[in-house]
């Protein structure tokens, strides 16, 4: 068993396909999560396996801990003492700090991660966080698996918070804004499959361009923007509605509940 999930949730799902797409074989993928119905909806879907918790801790060689932060403790505890020596422990979850996964794990090798759901079309961006006791090797091999599924970073985690506020939680602003503005179409008299449609389209092209074409967005940003025209008009009243702010405010937001959810 190459890797575990536990708790095959939407990110868990996202990373496991996003490496199954990527050449990683179902077979040495198995997944842990308390919902039955889940376990054999992903065996269908993807051809992982289904294990327990004791399984996963003796023979995984990399445990990715995919449960929601208030569900971590209990996963910890049975996993104390139960995982074999040369165990690799990946936790994704936001504001459980590596300080409180290593003293549940004393002497385990444990990283951090931050990835994103976009790991499903092999796009993701994660940031990764080493723990003392991984070794070089280690951290490579995670670096590997989230390469795999997109981009990664390493970081301290003094950054990790502000690296959720953008790329972690930030997929969801812009599908945010795809709605935002599908909805502004339909206002218009589009329908909503020819709204959907330009919405969808427009942010694909915008976001091959953000990568592809080694400008800044302000620049990009610039390029669409004709002195007097209509480009002009929409951006004046983002700023009359106090758009930008009201990111700022979002990304300190995000940040700061990152923060406060590592002391509930
Ligand atoms: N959804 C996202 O975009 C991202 C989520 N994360 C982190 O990933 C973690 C999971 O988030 P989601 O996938 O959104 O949540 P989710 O609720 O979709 O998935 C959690 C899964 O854990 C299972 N579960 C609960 N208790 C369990 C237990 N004791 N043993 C085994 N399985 C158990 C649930 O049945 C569920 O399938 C969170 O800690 C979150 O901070 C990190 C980055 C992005
Ligand atoms: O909303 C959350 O708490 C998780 C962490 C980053 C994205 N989703």
């Amino acid at each position: 068993m190459r890797i575990a999930v536990i708790g095959a949730g939407a990110m868990g799902e996202a990373l496991l396909s996003g490496w199954i797409a990527s050449g990683v074989a179902p077979t040495d993928i198995a997944i842990v999560d308390a919902y039955p119905p889940r376990v054999v909806e992903l065996e269908e879907r993807h051809g992982v396996t289904g294990v327990d918790l004791a399984a996963a801790a003796g023979q995984a060689e990399t445990l990715v801990l995919a449960v929601k932060p208030y569900q971590m403790d209990a996963i910890l505890a049975e996993l104390a003492g139960h995982l074999h020596d040369d165990a690799l422990v990946v936790s994704i979850a936001a504001g459980v700090s590596l300080d409180r996964l290593q003293k549940a794990l004393p002497g385990v090798s444990v990283v951090r991660v931050m990835p994103n759901t976009p790991a499903l079309v092999g796009k993701g961006m994660a940031g990764i966080v080493p723990g003392a006791e991984a070794s070089a090797a280690q951290v490579d091999r995670v670096q590997e698996l989230l390469d795999a599924v997109g981009r990664s970073i390493i970081t301290d985690e003094a950054h990790l918070d502000a690296l959720t506020a953008l790329s972690g939680s930030g997929p969801a602003y812009l599908f945010y804004v795809a709605e935002a503005m599908i909805e502004g179409g339909v206002h218009q008299g589009l329908t909503r499959p020819e709204a959907t449609a330009l919405v969808n389209q427009t942010f694909v092209g915008a976001a091959a361009m953000l990568a592809e074409s080694g400008r800044s967005a302000t620049v990009l940003r610039e390029m669409v923007t004709s002195p007097a025209g209509t480009t002009a008009a929409a951006l004046r009243s983002l700023d009359d509605h106090g758009v930008r702010a009201a990111f700022l405010d979002a990304v300190q937001a995000c940040a700061r509940r990152g923060a406060e959810m590592a002391t509930e």
